[in-house]
């Protein structure tokens, strides 16, 4: 017997569509916005998770850990694999980037499948307890789950569970589906059944992948939030092993094809005789893609949702250039890393040149953690370096994908004026970002996000800039065609497609 799900109603605030030009500070004399609420550089929009499973390889947890590799721009607390042999599973997890936590370890995880899991928490802390894949024992044997995504009434869930005497070992909202799934009605029923049963009573984002010893499940919730792709490895002289992951960039590095997407809503089941069925164990709803994947989270290289991530973003940058033009700018320049395929589409539609004169250090990650005060004072330099040669006296374009708290474009102005800059000018590839996400992307307090607490202007004056744009709504809809009302953009639009059955302080957070 199934439990009903019951997808919640859209829930609507305040429509941002409306066009907005570039607030431009010279308009008005500069006044002090207070600074120090805004100044945490930690806190950007971080990363959320990367998934892999493996099936069928003679080497399972190498190519799980290349895999993970590839995906190590979406989580960098912390990493794990588990794997299968004929009768258990094995284990490697812990803190840190994919390279420290498997140096010299993968003899430990053996078999030939695997599940592995990139971590950046959107609930529970930031500890080894909650690093995926989880393992667990059921009557039935044992399972490992990874996910990606964030469940908006875990703690809801883990409340009721709690009462009718589960213990958790963490504080993941994911450790509830294994819960979920233990207490399962479908008692007798394979692991498929399980976990749909689990999973029809969760709300909120899940791309997953489930293994047993017999058994990998790659399922996605029916929204479809999170991406989650499946191709073929070719092997001389036996069958072609599978590999799932978060992004087809997992799949290039290890030349695995890519054969297709799991679909939203859908379960792919995969045996030991190599057999795959799917079904769809969900009511159906509106697929809501999430459509930061393709202006910050996601590789460029990847695939995602059907389409190429470095286009979509490629063409923010020109529509960009359409909205938001500026003539007399002498050079566009890109805020490195996920800002150069945006400022490259600025530059190709305003026939302005292209310049890279912020360099980027090879030697400081994505969202860099700066842990003294030295390096506090230090900031952005620790990361990003002007090129004067390229700026002193001119007046420049700087192509950004996002602000969330605005401590980079505000950072990045003042080093440009240090470095002679006449003029500096920001455009932002993607919306206004005025709420937070409940569906697996860590996210600062709606408070401290520089749109929601700022207009145009006053957000201009803040970061210190001479003029500020960021791309309008209605054009971010019109790039993404008759499939926008299929994307989720509702930390611009507010347009919630599921809303959390209890908010914490932290969005959907168990702490
Ligand atoms: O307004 P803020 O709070 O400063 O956050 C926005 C910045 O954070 C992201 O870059 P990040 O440094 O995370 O990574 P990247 O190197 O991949 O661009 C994003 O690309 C913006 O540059
Ligand atoms: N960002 C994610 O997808 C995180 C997965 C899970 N919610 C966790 O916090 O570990
Ligand atoms: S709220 Fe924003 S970040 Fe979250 S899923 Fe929707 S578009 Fe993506
Ligand atoms: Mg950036």
């Amino acid at each position: 017997m199934f439990l009903t799900f019951a997808p919640p109603t859209a829930f609507r605030t305040s429509l941002f569509a409306r066009f907005r030009p570039a607030a431009d500070c010279r308009r008005s004399p500069r006044h002090a916005v207070r600074a120090s609420a805004c100044e945490s550089p930690t806190d950007h929009f971080r990363e959320e998770c990367g998934v892999v499973g493996v099936w069928r390889h003679p080497e399972a947890s190498a190519v799980a850990y290349y895999a993970l590799h590839a995906l190590q721009h979406r989580g960098q607390e912390g990493a794990g694999i588990v794997s299968a042999t004929d009768d258990t599973l094995h284990e490697h997890k812990g803190l840190g980037l994919v390279s420290e936590v498997f140096e010299n370890a993968l003899h430990l995880i053996p078999g030939d499948a695997a599940i592995a899991h990139n971590r950046y928490s959107t609930a529970g802390e930031k500890n080894v307890r909650n690093v995926q894949p989880f393992r667990a024992s059921f009557r039935e044997g044992q399972v490992a789950i990874a996910h990606n995504g964030n469940l908006t009434n875990a703690q809801k869930l883990r409340m009721e569970l709690e009462l009718r005497g589960s213990i958790f070992a963490t504080s993941s909202d994911t450790e509830v589906v294994l819960h979920l799934m233990a207490t399962s009605v479908s008692s007798s029923a394979g692991i498929e059944r399980k976990a749909a049963d689990a999973l029809n009573r969760v709300e909120g984002a899940f791309s997953i992948i489930l293994l047993t010893t017999n058994r990998l499940i790659a399922v996605r919730d029916p929204y479809g939030f999170r991406p989650l792709v499946m191709g073929e490895l070719a092997l001389e002289g036996r069958p072609p092993a599978l590999v799932f992951a978060s992004e087809s960039c997992a799949l290039d590095i290890v030349s695995a094809r890519m054969t297709r997407e799991i679909e939203p809503g859908e379960m792919v089941v995969v045996d030991r005789d190599g057999h795959v069925s799917n079904w769809f164990p969900f009511p159906s709803v509106r697929r809501r893609a999430c459509v930061f994947e393709h202006i910050y989270f996601s590789k460029p290289s990847s695939i995602v949702f059907g389409r190429s991530v470095y286009m979509s973003r490629f063409r923010f940058g020109q529509l960009l250039a359409t909205s938001c033009p500026l003539p007399e700018a002498d050079a566009v320049v890109p805020v490195p890393e996920s800002g150069v395929p945006a400022a490259l589409g600025y530059a190709s539609a305003s026939g302005i040149q292209f310049q890279q004169a912020i360099i980027r250090s090879h030697y400081v990650g994505r969202t860099f953690i700066q842990p003294t005060q030295t390096a506090r004072d230090i900031g952005v330099k620790l990361k990003l370096a002007p090129v004067e040669a390229l700026i002193r006296g001119k007046s420049v374009v700087v192509v950004d994908d996002s602000i969330v708290r605005g401590t980079t474009s505000r950072k990045i102005v003042r080093m440009l004026r240090e470095a002679g800059a006449r003029q500096v000018h920001i455009r932002i590839a993607c919306p206004p970002i005025t709420g937070g996400c409940f569906y697996g992307v860590d996210t600062p307090d709606k408070e401290k996000l520089l749109s929601y607490r700022m207009s145009d202007e006053e957000a201009c004056r803040f970061i210190e800039a001479d003029s500020l744009a960021f791309l309008p709504l209605n054009a971010m809809h019109e790039f993404l065609g008759d499939e926008a009302p299929t994307f989720c953009d509702a930390c611009f639009s507010g347009e919630y497609p599921v809303l959390p059955a209890v908010v914490d302080e932290k969005i959907g957070g168990l702490v």
